[in-house]
């Protein structure tokens, strides 16, 4: 709810959407699903500036067409793409239409699907010091798009229309072109908030491995073009650059990823899952108080929390209420449970107007409070898969420091604790920290303390005040924003020589590559440090029908890793030595045929 929350989950798609269930049956607000048209994409895309060699998709098809506001004016066609492709990584961009000294571009996708699911990878993403958001682009030819809608009813299967323009939010609309509007609009939302939920799972799974991989595949030619960067410098530079985990031969086995990538671990529960919800409250067209996700069929309580604390509201323009509801893990039963808390975002900051000021949740027995600006992983299913891999991953012992970067509410930490001697996290949320704190306290864990910082500010000075003997013992979990780890925060835990494993947790996996070039570069004056090399990924699926997917990673140091690999060759050939040995011994002790007498050859 504030900007900084925004960040931590993947926007749009998840935050709008309503417990999966709901965004597959429609009962969504169209205004989730962004602004309607506001300007028709220039005429002759045909003959645009990136025009490529597929031909041209139709213009006045918007389920394609996307238009994303708030880029710089100077970007150029190049820029969009890359930022798209490259940084977002997204699928299937087949035109950028950019005009110089415009703050916005039209991007025509290969399929509807996929300019769905770019909706949530652009709308709140920071560019170049703006926040993008992305709207439908108005077809070339209204009368001949509204023509399609009145026609098309339900058979218009999933393109995107403008319910305002079709008549009305699905509530108030009349006529013809009214009912068909609603129609489309509860599919249009239900398509904005959970893009996938067409698909059947196996197949959404299918994708999320392909992204992810397509994602983990650009860290070699990142690494190459990075070294082409440094290599005109001279030999010895180039000579550092070539790292035998990224060689052509590795690559070649692994086909092209840089280290062995699980397939995606599923969600345990698919449907019901989010444990918070967020609505924009404003006016609808008749100047009501509205609240988001009323359209179609109203979930109860959600009518219940309008009539009880929206209305009497007078929102200026646009308010926020998230709801979040805890419930123990196995036990949601259906998406319309009633929310256990709820907090409504005002200039003043987050006023509870539902329940208590914090929800509870329990995560492999452990309680937890959360209060509303906290962040919290929206599957609470899903964060047991999570904190289960990581504590198998992470070599824990007795003596063991776990730094937790960027810790919210402590369940990292907090679940490790009493594996661990000392728990140290660091968190900017300072609601977060309390809980995170209170959470120490609710689950008699006194061995876990907890920082309120930026990680940029906090990490190197926190890793310099550990005893030699911690230092020693140290492992570190990261888990960031979307955005990714501040680049202090890579170098401090580079330099920190004792610490040669990491475990990265990231809900972006195109940011999580940037990250990881910085962990895997050559030591520089700038880089210190023996660099790290990627050891294993793990995606885990925590958010079903959006095209989300979680990664963790681990990173050790490269001495390490080639330590183990010495090791390891070392062993297999001792093996391979006792076995010739063992068979010479038998072949000494096994007694000829002549030595027992001659056997009968069956020659004869
Ligand atoms: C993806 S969440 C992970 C939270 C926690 N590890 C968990 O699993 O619940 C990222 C967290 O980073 C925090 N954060 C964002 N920017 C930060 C910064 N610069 N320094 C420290 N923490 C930050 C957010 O408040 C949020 O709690």
């Amino acid at each position: 709810m504030q900007p900084e929350a925004a960040e931590h989950q993947p926007q749009a798609a998840t935050e709008a959407a309503p417990l999966a269930a709901e965004a597959a049956t429609g009962q969504q607000d169209a205004s989730s699903s962004g602004p309607c048209p506001t300007d028709a994409p220039p005429s002759g895309v045909a003959g645009s500036e990136a025009a490529d060699k597929v031909p041209p998709p139709d213009p006045n098809d918007p389920a394609v067409q996307m238009r994303i506001n708030n880029l710089s004016k100077w970007a150029t066609v190049k820029d969009v793409k890359h930022l798209l492709e490259r940084r977002l990584g997204l699928t299937g961009v087949r035109k950028v239409r950019k005009i110089s000294n415009q703050d916005y571009a039209f991007v025509y996708f290969q399929s509807a699907q996929e300019r769905l699911a770019a909706d949530s990878g652009i709308n709140g993403h920071k560019w170049k010091g703006s926040v993008l958001s992305t709207a439908q682009a108005k077809p070339l030819d209204p009368d001949r798009h509204l023509k399609r809608e009145r026609e098309g009813g339900e058979g218009q299967g999933g393109k995107r229309v403008c319910a305002q323009q079709a008549g009305g939010r699905g509530r108030g609309g009349s006529g013809e072109a009214g009912e068909a509007g609603g129609a489309a609009a509860a599919r249009t939302a239900a398509d904005a908030a959970a893009p996938l939920h067409r698909l059947e799972y196996a197949a959404q799974l299918e994708q999320k491995q392909h992204f992810v991989e397509k994602a983990l595949r650009r860290l070699p030619r990142e690494m190459q073009a990075a070294a082409h960067r440094v290599a005109a410098r001279s030999d010895t530079q180039r000579e550092r650059w070539r790292m035998p985990w990224l060689s052509q031969e590795r690559l070649n086995q692994r086909h092209g990823l840089p280290c062995p990538v699980a397939p995606v671990l599923p969600a345990a529960a698919t449907h019901g899952y989010r444990n918070k919800c967020e609505f924009t409250l404003g006016r609808d067209e008749d100047g009501s108080v509205a609240v988001g996700f009323t359209l179609g069929t109203v979930a109860s309580e959600l009518a219940r929390l309008r009539e009880a604390f929206v209305a009497p509201l007078d929102p200026p323009v646009r308010l926020s209420l998230a709801v979040r509801r805890g419930a123990p893990p196995g036990e949601y039963k259906h998406a319309g449970e009633p929310a256990e808390a709820g907090g409504l975002e005002t200039a003043e900051g987050v006023e509870t107007v539902l329940g208590r000021e914090y929800i509870e949740e329990t995560l492999l027995g452990l309680s937890f409070r959360i209060s509303p600006d906290a962040f919290f992983q929206v599957n609470t299913l899903g964060a047991e898969s999570l904190l289960t891999l990581l504590r198998a991953q992470c070599s824990l012992g007795p003596d063991s420091v776990l730094l937790d970067v960027c810790c919210g509410t402590g369940t990292i930490g907090l679940a490790m604790a009493r594996s661990v001697k000392r728990v140290i996290g660091i968190e900017s949320n300072a609601q977060a920290v309390a809980d995170a704190a209170a959470n120490a306290a609710r689950n008699g864990i006194t061995n876990a303390e907890f920082i309120c910082a930026k990680a940029e500010q906090a990490t190197r000075q926190v890793l310099e005040r550990l005893t030699p003997s911690e230092l020693d013992s140290l492992v570190a979990i990261v888990d960031p924003p979307r955005a990714g780890l501040h680049p202090d925060v890579v170098k401090a835990l580079r330099r920190c020589a004792p610490l040669r494993r990491l475990l990265f947790v990231a809900c972006h996996a195109p940011a999580f590559v940037t990250n990881a070039v910085s962990f895997c570069r050559p030591t520089s004056p700038s880089f210190a440090g023996v660099p790290f090399e990627l050891v294993q990924a793990w995606p885990i699926d925590l958010f079903p029908h959006t095209p989300h997917c979680e990664l963790v990673t681990l990173l050790e140091r490269s001495d390490l890793v080639a330590e183990r690999e010495a090791a390891q060759e070392a062993a297999q050939a001792a093996k391979q030595a006792q076995a010739v040995q063992t068979q010479a011994a038998e072949a000494a002790s096994t007694p000829t045929d002549a030595a027992e007498g001659g056997a009968v050859s069956v020659w004869g």
